[in-house]
């Protein structure tokens, strides 16, 4: 979540339905809280999910809402950038505000930021980590808190913080003893699946869904904020069953995110995306852009090259007025870079004007870079889920955005996938777009083309890229590397996804084509085939069934 000092107004943004018509202090807050969030945040007017979450967060024991919903357990499900951060931190720290007597630094740690697997160790072995006072236990990104494995981990901690629901004890000991105040616990996410549901039932009672339908804030005093949603939610929902239902797996998107498809045959991927990104650039020259890949290697190879390669590629043009391919900065950022390597480039790409930024997933989740315009997916994201975070990086706050998505013929299917969760894209007009490149001077028009590769642009920018690389061994190699752990990472798709993503289908000749190399290398693809005999007779050896394994693919 970014400090922004900029003043963001309510009024600029009327149409987006973001902002709620009510102000921080009517919410309940500190006076001086409202005061830092409008004069050191700029933030003058809380967003729609703050208006719900903050009172019923502040309510804790409150009588008037606790005869609807027992007051100590919510749930908050909202889109992707709609400010869920404040909206469980402004209430956190409000009650860290009113505390008398005041919270002294010797009072130690007031907010620990923790992964589950840290957070557990020092519960039962750090005997200096006093955990008497906590008031509250929130899960941020819940679903893929879970989805990374964290699930026992999870349950331990709520066991030993005595604030699991099913344990006989847990009532009695969910009182912190020094306020005297019941703990609460927040699950959040854009997402929520079924291991979520799991989450909510073993550590929240009765929870409260925050975030259903937003429209109906209204400016009104706290209390009587307080009393008509603790109303509106029992009339709407009633019991955690119901607020947990299957129809809830639906995803909350950004009105306002205009989706697209491209569909694009495996070999000529690569033009595609340099093609798509190049008339970006020169469309608006200040925009910026995120490109999710599948792998550190792809990543590492998509950024040189962006960097390095060179337009005309005619070795006759005077070199001074060969530009970059694509007209703007270039960042990239996944899990194998330094720690302040990844820090310097987020800082970076935070404040450029004009960029693209070249990731994987590692940028998927809750990581805020104000003004992107376009997410691509050049490689699919996987679970539905994981799509929406990605997508989720623009048309933050009431803001436009656009999302491309890659997809090769064969794995078409996978929009019925995303339509299950109510995801609906439009496919964007590639043809028309690689018929607007100017050829020797010439515009060209392929109406007759038979397939894609044969698009007289396609051949042209793909034996230039073709040449590029075989000429740099630097390149080459990034690019060998690339197609080596891409075809990994496709390989390792779980699940119903496996049937769309095939790897038996796919042209290894045309997945080389897709990162420039001329052919198929043969070391590269004996490589590949070894690993996979071995990797199979491991499994064979230790007698464990064909299973997901990816490594660490981010
Ligand atoms: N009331 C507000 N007024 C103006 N800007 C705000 C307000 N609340 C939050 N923001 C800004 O909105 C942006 C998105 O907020 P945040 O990152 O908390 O969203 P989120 O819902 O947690 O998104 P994600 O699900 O992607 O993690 C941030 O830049 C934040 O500073």
């Amino acid at each position: 979540m970014a400090a922004n000092r900029e003043p963001k107004k309510k009024n600029d943004r009327a149409e987006s339905q973001v902002f709620a018509s009510c102000s921080f202090s009517s919410l309940g807050l500190h006076p001086t809280l409202c005061n830092q969030l409008r004069e050191r945040m700029g933030f003058e007017v809380p967003t729609l999910v703050q208006a719900q979450a903050i009172p019923v967060i502040l309510s804790g024991r409150h009588a008037t809402f606790a005869c609807s919903v027992c007051g100590n357990c919510r749930l908050v499900k909202a889109a992707t950038g709609t400010g869920k951060t404040v909206a469980y931190l402004a209430p956190v720290i409000h009650h860290l505000q009113s505390k008398d007597p005041r919270v002294q630094r010797s009072d130690g740690i007031s907010i620990l930021v923790a992964t589950p697997g840290r957070l557990l160790d020092h519960l039962k072995n750090t005997s200096s980590f006093i955990h008497t006072n906590m008031r509250w236990i929130i899960f941020d990104e819940a679903d893929r808190i879970l989805e990374l494995g964290f699930g026992k981990e999870i349950e331990e901690i709520l066991d030993i913080l005595g604030s699991r629901q099913d344990k006989s004890l847990s009532n009695e000991k969910a009182i912190s003893s020094a306020s005297e105040l019941p703990r609460q616990n927040l699950l959040l996410s854009a997402t929520l699946n079924d291991k979520v549901n799991h989450l909510a039932q073993i550590s929240l009672e009765n929870p409260v869904m925050i975030g259903l339908d937003d429209k109906k804030i209204q400016p009104k005093p706290s209390q009587e904020i307080i009393s008509s949603l603790a109303a509106e939610m029992d009339n709407t929902l009633g019991h955690s069953e119901k607020i947990l239902s299957p129809s809830n797996a639906e995803y909350n998107l950004p009105a306002q995110l205009v989706q697209r498809y491209v569909k694009v045959s495996c070999g000529s991927r690569l033009v595609a995306l340099l093609s798509i990104l190049n008339n970006l650039f020169k469309g608006d020259a200040t925009q910026k852009v995120v490109v999710f890949f599948s792998t550190c290697d792809a990543v590492d190879y998509h950024y040189s090259l962006l960097s390095e390669f060179r337009w005309p590629p005619n070795s006759q043009s005077n070199v001074d007025l060969k530009q970059a391919f694509v007209g703007c900065k270039t960042f990239r950022l996944h899990g194998n870079m330094q720690h302040e390597d990844r820090r310097t480039t987020f800082h970076t790409f935070k404040t450029e004007k004009s960029a693209v930024l070249l990731s994987t997933d590692v940028a998927a989740r809750g990581l805020d870079f104000p003004k992107v315009r376009c997410i691509i997916q050049y490689d699919s994201p996987g679970e539905a889920s994981e799509y929406v975070h990605r997508v989720g990086r623009t048309a933050r706050l009431g803001e436009k955005g656009d999302s491309l998505l890659f997809l090769q013929p064969v794995e078409i299917d996978y929009l019925r996938n995303l339509e299950k969760h109510g995801v609906l894209l439009t496919e964007y007009p590639l043809v028309k777009l690689l018929d607007s490149f100017p050829l020797y001077g010439q515009k060209h028009n392929a109406k007759k083309l038979f397939s894609l590769e044969m698009h007289p642009w396609v051949l042209h920018l793909q034996k230039a890229l073709e040449s590029y690389i075989l000429r740099e061994s630097t390149m080459k190699k990034l690019a060998q590397n690339a197609f080596c752990s891409w075809v990994r990472a496709y390989s390792a798709h779980r699940g119903d996804l496996k049937s769309i993503f095939m790897v038996k289908k796919l042209h290894l000749g045309h997945v080389a084509r897709s990162f420039a190399l001329k052919e198929q290398p043969s070391l590269v693809g004996r490589s590949f085939q070894n690993q996979a005999k071995k990797r199979k007779r491991d499994l064979k050896q230790k007698g464990v069934s064909k299973k997901r394994r990816i490594g660490s693919k981010s």
